[in-house]
């Protein structure tokens, strides 16, 4: 064999069909082949069809099996790498902007709908199939959502549920309804749920990946009772190293493996029951016996669980199992089918790791109940079984046995009995290894041969297929769920986006409404206190100045004249009080309008936002009474009785009239008595002069006393009047009660209009934070939204590839 391992350049590039048909097609051609390998095993072979053998046909076969399996491999390790990556980002992305996602509840199957009608028209339970979590895309339960009243949040149609394999969330709580489950999800339960159905996924990524870098490949042989699968065990290695008897003999899984992964050493390793799980590297995880004690453990046993055989298999690589140069196979010896083992068995031959199931049942028995049972419920895990029909040689009619068996095949697994030449076989285990029969031999041949073959093929189907199958359901997921949040999404940015067209304006206007508002309240305040102030003024000071025109008290004679002068004051003080008062009146029902007008604008601008408080008119003013008479120190003195500037006019006048009449009254006209006194002297003379100014003096006397006293009622209110006038203007009076009332209306309107305000600046920050949350909302949407688009074209374009995998590789015939 050495000399044919060359290398070929001519067919370095091509694929595995490619050259798995150029293998076969060159055999004629006289030109050598190559076939290029990623594994551990030979990776170049020159075929010389002149020379090859059918052994090396089978090699060559192998190895480009084995090239095609290593490529798929290597694309769907690299795949499954991608998609952990992706989900990875996608739960990162989920954190940040909770995807819209599918409500899916789980279906109570009814009953009835469980039940099978029996022949005789019983119904009988029979349990579901055990399926493999979403590794197969026909075996999804597909869930029938009850259709939502309501629409649900950040959840997708039902419909669309339905078509989620792996990514989809079990929504089954408590007693709630769908429907109100799903309206119970708060956005981060749902992106937390979503978070751990992520999680789970990538967990089971990683085992998908451990599965298929492993080389070692599992063929579990099973069967009835006694059927002969040790001696059919024993056959393939060529070799006695599994007990036979008559009697049921295997108690216990018995795996059968290459002695070099044991150092080359033959020995088995007993696993004790409830024990650490085996690692041959871990003695402490097992016993070792010598190969000769196996009998012993394996037919009576109640302390180990499971042996590991270790046996050297002296054959070549092209017809070794064990050794076949392309994969490590184990074999697993499974005691026999019983209806106590049947569930145990069933349950090994799920297991993941187990590639093959091989069931062998005794030509004699057909297949027993049991053996139905088995195979009723494996059919739908591994879709084809491989089955060898033992104990051949005991048969007398041969070609019934063989239409009998075949014709139960066709009923137990359709598939099988599809392809039963290759599949379903006709030996005696016991010829073999005596070497009894060569017919008995190359029929044994044969079904090695097609053994091979099926378990590299199934190694490929068993390994590949479940990452390949996983991996296109959760890319078909992936990309629905992109397809969904990006049309979400995308309504969602046209949502905000209107909403934001419609808010901008609107919030432009109430800013200039706001500073308008704002800007009237203000002129409105400033116009009600000029005009209160205004108004205080003036009818402040026009009472003062009115004060001394009249005495409202009575004057009841010269001997009443201080009390007379005392309510005069006190009559004045108040009328000048009544003034304040009205003033403070007149403010008092400007501010009631003013409030008025500022609530006004408040409701007519702000609507609900304004909430006006209550204002009560009657306490303005309450606090700082005002008491004039106390801040007045005007005291009543004698000179308060007389206006002697009136006396002088009244005394000149006299003396003028006595010297007028005398000089031929030529005195009219004249103001004070000084001066007609003097004019007088002058016009009379000194002579006349000093005859007459005597008697004018005296008369002028009499006459001013006389007045002053009669003048007494009108001169009090005159003099106090200018007093009062004169006190009042020194302490500013007028203006400090203007101002006093004018402040207390700016004050009280002053609330309304801060109310006002703070109102319109509440609802200003209230319009920005929306519009602020609606362009994060909008920014975040965009980004989803790239997001969601990236991952829709890396899905679609990672499901290609997959799908482009062909598992089943190159048609080889030998
Ligand atoms: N005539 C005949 N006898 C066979 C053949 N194969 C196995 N036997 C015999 O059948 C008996 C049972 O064989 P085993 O290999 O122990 O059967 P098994 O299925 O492993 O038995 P358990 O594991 O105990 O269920 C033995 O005495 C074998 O010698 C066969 O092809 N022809």
């Amino acid at each position: 064999m050495a000399s044919q391992y060359a290398r070929n350049p001519r067919q370095g590039s091509q694929s595995p069909s490619a050259l798995a048909s150029r293998i076969v097609n060159d055999n004629d051609s006289g030109y050598g082949s190559v076939v290029e390998s990623e594994g551990d095993h030979p990776a170049v072979v020159v075929m010389n069809p002149g020379q090859a053998t059918d052994a090396d046909r089978r090699l060559w076969a192998s190895h480009v099996s084995q090239l095609h399996y290593n490529q798929n491999r290597v694309a769907l390790g690299r795949s499954i790498t991608s998609v952990v990556d992706t989900l990875k980002k996608f739960q990162q992305n989920n954190s940040k902007w909770p995807a819209h996602y599918p409500s899916v509840q789980r279906v109570v199957e009814a009953p009835s709908l469980a039940r099978s009608q029996s022949s005789g028209g019983e119904a009988t339970l029979r349990p579901p199939p055990m399926r493999r979590s979403a590794t197969s895309q026909s075996d999804i339960d597909l869930p029938q959502p009850t259709t939502p009243t309501t629409p649900e949040p950040r959840l997708v149609t039902p419909q669309i549920a339905q078509e989620f394999n792996v990514l989809k969330l079990d929504l089954k709580l408590g007693a709630l309804s769908p429907s109100e489950l799903v309206h119970s999800l708060e956005k981060s339960s749902i992106a937390s749920l979503l978070d751990g159905t992520i999680s789970q996924s990538i967990k089971h990524f990683s085992a998908l990946r451990e599965r298929i870098d492993d080389t070692a490949s599992k063929v579990l042989v099973t069967g009835d009772l006694n059927a002969g699968k040790s001696t059919f065990c024993n056959a393939l290695l060529r070799k006695k190293v599994l007990p036979e008897d008559q009697q049921p003999c295997t108690s216990i899984f018995c795996e059968v493996l290459d002695a070099r992964d044991n150092a080359s050493v033959e020995e088995f390793h007993a696993i004790p029951i409830n024990g650490p799980a085996y690692d041959r590297n871990d003695e402490s995880t097992y016993d070792v016996y010598p190969l000769e004690k196996l009998e012993e453990i394996v037919v009576e046993n109640d302390r180990y669980s499971q042996v590991k055989i270790y046996v050297e298999d002296a054959r070549s690589v092209d017809q070794s199992l064990l050794r076949n140069g392309v994969v490590d196979i184990a074999l697993i010896d499974a005691p026999g089918l019983n209806l106590d083992s049947i569930k145990t068995t069933a349950v090994f031959a799920r297991q993941e790791e187990i590639d093959v199931v091989v069931f062998v049942l005794s030509a004699e028995n057909h297949f027993t109940l049991s053996a139905k049972e088995f195979i009723w419920n494996a059919a739908h895990e591994k879709a084809y079984i491989f089955i060898v029909v033992n104990r051949f040689d005991n048969i007398r009619d041969k070609a019934r046995c063989q239409r009998l068996i075949l014709d139960q095949v066709a009923t137990l697994s359709p598939r099988t009995y599809q392809d039963s030449k290759e599949l379903v076989h006709f030996v005696s285990s016991n010829a073999v290894i005596d070497g009894e029969n060569t017919a008995k031999c190359q029929e044994f041949d044969k079904l090695e041969q097609s053994l091979r073959r099926f378990v590299l093929e199934k190694r490929a189907r068993s390994k590949l297929a479940p990452a390949r199958t996983y991996l296109l359901n959760v890319l078909g997921d992936l990309e629905i769920l992109a397809e969904v949040n990006k049309e979400a999404i995308s309504a969602e940015l046209s949502k905000v986006r209107d909403e934001l067209n419609k808010i901008a304006p609107v919030f432009d206007k109430s800013v200039k409404a706001c500073d308008e508002v704002l800007e009237n309240v203000d002129k409105s305040v400033d116009d009600t206190c000029t005009t209160v102030y205004k108004h205080a003024r003036k009818t402040i000071t026009g009472t003062i100045s009115r004060i001394g025109e009249r005495s409202p008290v009575k004057y009841d004679g010269i001997f009443s004249a201080y009390a007379f002068a005392e309510a005069t004051k006190n009559a004045m003080l108040e009328k000048i009080q009544d003034s304040v008062t009205a003033s403070e009146e007149f403010a008092r029902s400007q501010t009631v309008k003013g409030v008025e007008e500022i609530k006004c604008m408040g409701v007519l601008h702000l609507g609900g936002d304004y909430v006006e408080k209550a204002f009560r008119p009657e306490y303005m003013f309450s606090r700082k009474k005002h008491l004039l008479s106390k801040s007045i120190k005007t005291e009543i003195n004698a000179f308060d009785f007389f206006d002697f500037d009136k006396q002088e006019k009244v005394a000149g006048m006299s003396l003028g009239l006595t010297v007028a009449s005398v000089a031929g009254g030529q005195m009219f006209g004249v103001s004070s008595w000084v001066d007609g006194l003097w004019k007088a002297t002058s016009f009379l003379g000194p002579k006349t002069t000093k005859k007459l100014i005597v008697p004018a003096i005296l008369i002028a006397g009499v006459a001013g006393a006389v007045f002053l006293i009669s003048d007494i009622p009108n001169a009090v209110p005159r003099k106090l009047a200018k007093k009062i006038k004169k006190e009042l203007d020194e302490m500013d009076y007028v203006h400090g009660n203007s101002d006093r009332i004018t402040k207390e209306c700016r004050k009280v309107l002053g609330f309304p209009a801060d109310e006002l305000r703070a109102a319109f600046r509440k609802s200003i920050e209230k319009q920005t934070t929306t519009i602020e949350e609606k362009k994060k909302t909008e920014k975040e949407s965009e980004a989803a939204f790239k997001y969601f688009g990236g991952l829709l074209k890396d899905s679609a374009s990672q499901k290609k590839n997959v799908m482009g995998l062909d598992l089943e590789g190159p048609a080889i015939t030998l």
